[in-house]
């Protein structure tokens, strides 16, 4: 049986593809970036030349401290040992300026990276992402309402970014090979929650309602959070059918959903389920 390596650590052996993915930052020479598990440095050495600061966060307690060395002679280039999900983003960039970030993504732990990027980049303190990740996972990322792949995470994502698929890798341009293909996106965060009229923390916490069951309708699994069926009637948007599943359901309509059902005085926690 092969052998899974830990933390996800299949490290990019294609040249263009590392040059690929570095490029498709643009001009970093006036930027701060973060670079997401840098591993053996494949991205972190074209990066290190090119950007104002690199800040590199790498998990392995081997691998950071040979990174640290190897770069030790470049000012502008810090290498932190450090898990990712518990680094506080806010400290890394420069203050009231914005960083970038870059990555070939652990994958055990895509999603919640994504939401951590997407948590930073509503609060102003990130402006682009390049970041590789499982195919199927980007194509949830990136994937329109109606599609097959369209979920809580391309809702999450596409209130909080604007998402190009850029390209998509086989295993074998890594070392050792995954399982999976991989894709790249790059992300520009635009979060549009005062655009559409609603609080992030609350809008969130919907979209996680609306979407909890996948085979359920949208009024149910409203239902099942709380809303009383008095309630949502006299809510329901006139754009949204009865019968709709929050899948098949752009931001807009879901915006407006969420606005007439916060708009009136009962709470969803003070709602008797009916
Ligand atoms: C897919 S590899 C990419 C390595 C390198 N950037 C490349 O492209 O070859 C993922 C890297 O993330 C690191 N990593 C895993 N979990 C991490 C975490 N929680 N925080 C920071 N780095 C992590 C791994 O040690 C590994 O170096």
């Amino acid at each position: 049986m092969k052998r899974k390596p830990k933390l996800g650590q299949n490290f990019l052996v294609d040249d263009r593809a590392r040059h690929a993915i570095a490029d498709a930052l643009g001009d970093v020479s006036q930027r701060t970036v973060i670079e997401i598990g840098p591993g053996r440095g494949a991205i972190t050495e074209i990066l290190a030349p090119r950007a104002g600061r690199l800040i590199a966060l790498e998990l392995d307690r081997e691998l950071a401290p040979a990174l640290a060395q190897r770069f030790s002679g470049q000012s502008k280039v810090e290498i932190v040992e450090i898990d990712v999900l518990r680094a506080d983003l806010s400290t890394l960039v420069p203050p009231g300026g914005t960083a970038d970030v870059i990555g070939n993504l652990p994958y055990y732990i895509t999603s919640d990276i994504l939401l951590k990027l997407f948590t930073a980049g509503s609060a102003g303190l990130l402006s682009r992402a390049v970041v590789m990740m499982q195919r199927e996972v980007a194509d949830r990322v990136s994937a329109s309402p109606g599609v097959r792949d369209y979920g809580l995470l391309s809702a999450t994502a596409q209130m909080n970014a604007r998402v190009d698929h850029l390209f998509t890798l086989p295993p074998s341009a890594f070392s050792p090979p995954p399982e999976v293909y991989s894709t790249v996106l790059r992300l520009h965060f635009a979060p549009r929650f005062a655009e559409l009229g609603v609080d992030a923390t609350g809008f969130d916490a919907f979209l996680k309602q609306s979407f909890a069951q996948k085979r359920k309708t949208l009024e149910n699994n409203l239902r099942a959070a709380g809303y009383s069926s008095s309630k949502l009637a006299v809510s329901w948007p006139t754009v949204i059918p009865r019968q709709a599943r929050a899948e098949s359901l752009g931001l807009e309509p879901m915006a407006e959903l969420y606005r007439a059902l916060t708009s009136q005085a009962e709470a969803p926690s003070s709602c008797t389920a009916q």
